[in-house]
């Protein structure tokens, strides 16, 4: 298992396309676990993405009220919100993109494949109503454990005969934006500036940030490095404890799954040279070394 890098199948013909609404195709964009924590903060900022012309708001509970809410802000897209099974379907029929927040959070003292009993049955059930209704769709796998939720989508999607491997993402984008932060934070350079790679999977040591490889580079000491990677693999467990309890990254991880989400959308278009990190399941043949 490892990371693999989302890039936009542009063809020739198709123009770089900037945000102007009147030249975007029409996208419609789901969220699966709409009301949570991780949810709403993401909702609002999909509502503010010009290149989303719907977004659906799907949750097992509180849908109506977050949908309302973000309804009223002044964009692009029409917002629509559906709670309970019965409405799944309508919230995933067209859909181009869907992203998956659906889950359980980790405490404190937990890891995240402290998780998987409850969130695997979670992703699993969603991802079959993806199969049914939209298969074409991308899939944005956020719930955690990722690093096992990607390979249960992965099944799902290979026993209903649509697994696609450039489809299915597991959004890893958090520890891309941790890893420029913290990095630019030791080099001292404008955070807007950094880029560094984060390759493998999305827990403790499976997180790899490649610093040798960040820009711009700062040539900073071996043991800055170690501390920054670290930090980095340890930026989930940072969260929770502060959280106290309270739950596990929301409002970096909407950020995080809104820039994801961005440049599938992007990719959709035909824009060149979409670069993203993810966890993918493309090279299958890496897991038997
Ligand atoms: N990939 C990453 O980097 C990160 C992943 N996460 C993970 O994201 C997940 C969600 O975290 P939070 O939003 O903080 O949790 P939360 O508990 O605040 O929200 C989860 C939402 O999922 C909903 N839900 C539960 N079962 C559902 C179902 N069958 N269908 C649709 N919705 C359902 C709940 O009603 C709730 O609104 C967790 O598994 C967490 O570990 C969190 C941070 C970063
Ligand atoms: O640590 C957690 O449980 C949530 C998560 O995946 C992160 O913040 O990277």
């Amino acid at each position: 298992m490892f990371r693999s890098v989302a890039r936009s199948a542009a063809g020739k013909h198709l123009l770089r396309r900037g945000y102007a609404t009147e030249s975007v195709p029409d996208r419609k964009v789901a969220v699966l676990g709409a009301a949570g924590g991780i949810g709403q903060p993401l909702a609002l900022l999909m509502k503010l993405n010009p290149l989303v012309s719907q977004l659906a708001l799907y949750d097992i509970a509180n849908t109506p009220g977050v949908a309302a809410d973000v309804s009223h802000v002044n964009t692009r897209s029409k917002v629509a919100g559906y709670v309970g099974e019965d409405q799944l379907k309508q919230a995933l029929e067209g859909c181009d993109v869907v992203i998956i927040p659906a889950g359980v959070p980790r405490k404190p003292g937990m890891t995240r494949d402290d998780l998987f009993n409850i969130n695997a049955g979670i992703v699993k059930g969603l991802c079959a109503a993806i199969a049914k209704y939209c298969p074409n769709a991308l899939v944005n796998m956020t719930s955690n454990p990722v690093n096992s939720t990607v390979p249960i989508a992965a099944e799902v999607f290979k026993k209903a005969g649509t697994y696609d491997e450039k489809k299915l993402f597991g959004v890893t984008t958090l520890d891309v934006v941790r890893a420029k932060t913290f990095y630019a934070g030791k080099a001292k350079v404008n955070v807007a500036d950094v880029n560094v790679p984060v390759v493998g999977g999305h827990a403790g040591i499976t997180i790899l940030p490649l610093f040798s490889q960040a820009t711009p580079k700062a040539n900073l000491p071996e043991e800055d490095i170690k501390a920054l990677t670290k930090r980095t693999q340890d930026g989930g467990t940072e969260v929770v404890e502060a959280k106290a309890g309270k739950g596990s990254a929301t409002l970096s991880m909407a950020y995080a799954g809104a820039i994801f989400a961005d440049a599938c959308l992007k990719g959709l278009n035909g824009v060149p040279d979409v670069v993203e990190c993810s966890l993918s399941l493309n090279f299958p043949s890496l897991l038997l070394r």
